[in-house]
């Protein structure tokens, strides 16, 4: 969703920093091991990033990680420990992308960047390994962006999934007891940017604002729509069984992102809206 690319490498020219018009490559990693130290340090002298990198790639299947842990850890995990090492070599910042799934969601306010992890699932955990392997291996330099429930342009994402549903199905069930904040990739992308280009190492939170439960989520989508009569009950997680256990509540306070940026990130519904072509309510 944030590109099939797994790395980006930022701009070419210093005069593109603080523009709208910030060009990224993107490096697909088609045959590198991302967990192999000289192939990613072979990768970043051809690509030859000059003033950072937002890596992307990531094992997203949450439900399938469950099966799958060493791989996940593989991915998720030790590759952000191998492009941190070739960042700081380098010299540049790096960005990682983490989720808001290394909490319990046994909270009930949103959480801040330095309230402790506590991951329920295998990609919760091997994200959570990801954000320590990045630290550890670019004090100076790592910046961990956890962000939650993206949909976007590209790929598959849970409204795209809900639309195909509703195309299908006259019912659909969906679970109301799940509260985060659906967030546009097409509004986190700049927040990355201004993360990489502006911020400091540390971790930072970014969600589209305000919250929501998955059947809001649904509902909004499939009511944009304006051509659906499914209908779309709620269900509780229990109703709606799945093999990783995902958090009660993941809302996330980006109270820090918003002080470096100036703004915070567009409301969820109105940002959804945008996405799906509808600014009509
Ligand atoms: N989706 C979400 O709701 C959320 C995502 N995130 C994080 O945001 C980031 C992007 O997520 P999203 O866009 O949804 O992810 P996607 O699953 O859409 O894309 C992940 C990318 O990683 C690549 N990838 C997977 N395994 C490997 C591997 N072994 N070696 C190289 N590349 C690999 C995939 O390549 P290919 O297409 O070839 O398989 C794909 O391009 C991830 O770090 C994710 O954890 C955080 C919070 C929420
Ligand atoms: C398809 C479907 C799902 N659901 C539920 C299951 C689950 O609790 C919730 C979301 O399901 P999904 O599997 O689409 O999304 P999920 O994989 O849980 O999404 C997560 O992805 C990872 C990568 C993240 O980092 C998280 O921030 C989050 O976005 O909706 C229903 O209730 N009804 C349905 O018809």
């Amino acid at each position: 969703m944030l590109g099939s690319q797994v790395l980006m490498a930022v701009p070419d020219s210093i005069e593109a920093l603080g523009t709208d018009m910030r060009e990224a490559h993107g490096v697909d990693f088609i045959g590198v091991d991302l967990t192999d130290d000289d192939q990613v340090e072979a990768l970043f002298r051809e690509a030859s990033p000059l003033h950072g990198v937002i890596h992307c790639a990531a094992y997203t299947a949450v439900d399938k990680a469950e099966e799958e842990p060493e791989l996940a850890q593989a991915v998720n995990g030790d590759a952000c420990g191998v492009l941190a090492r070739a960042a700081a070599k380098a010299g540049i910042p790096i960005v990682v992308v983490s989720t808001d799934f290394v909490f319990d969601g046994k909270a009930s306010e949103p959480y801040r960047p330095d309230d402790e992890p506590s991951p329920m699932s295998v990609y919760g955990r091997t994200k959570l390994s990801g954000e320590k392997q990045a630290i550890e291996a670019h004090p100076s330099g790592a910046r961990i962006v956890r962000t939650q429930w993206l949909y976007g342009p590209r790929g598959g994402h849970f409204p795209g999934t809900m639309l195909k549903l509703a195309a299908e199905r006259d019912h659909l069930m969906v679970v109301s007891d799940q509260t985060g904040s659906p967030t546009s990739t097409l509004e986190l992308a700049p927040a990355l940017w201004d993360v990489l280009l502006l911020g400091s190492a540390g971790i930072y939170h970014a969600a589209c604002e305000g919250e929501a439960s998955w059947y809001d989520l649904a509902v909004a989508t499939i009511e944009s729509s304006n051509n659906s009569d499914t209908q779309i009950d709620p269900c509780t997680t229990d109703e709606f069984p799945r093999p990783a256990p995902r958090p009660r509540y993941s809302v996330l306070d980006c109270s820090k992102l918003a002080e470096l940026r100036g703004k915070t990130l567009s409301p969820w519904k109105e940002a959804l809206l945008t996405y799906l072509g509808s600014d009509s309510e």
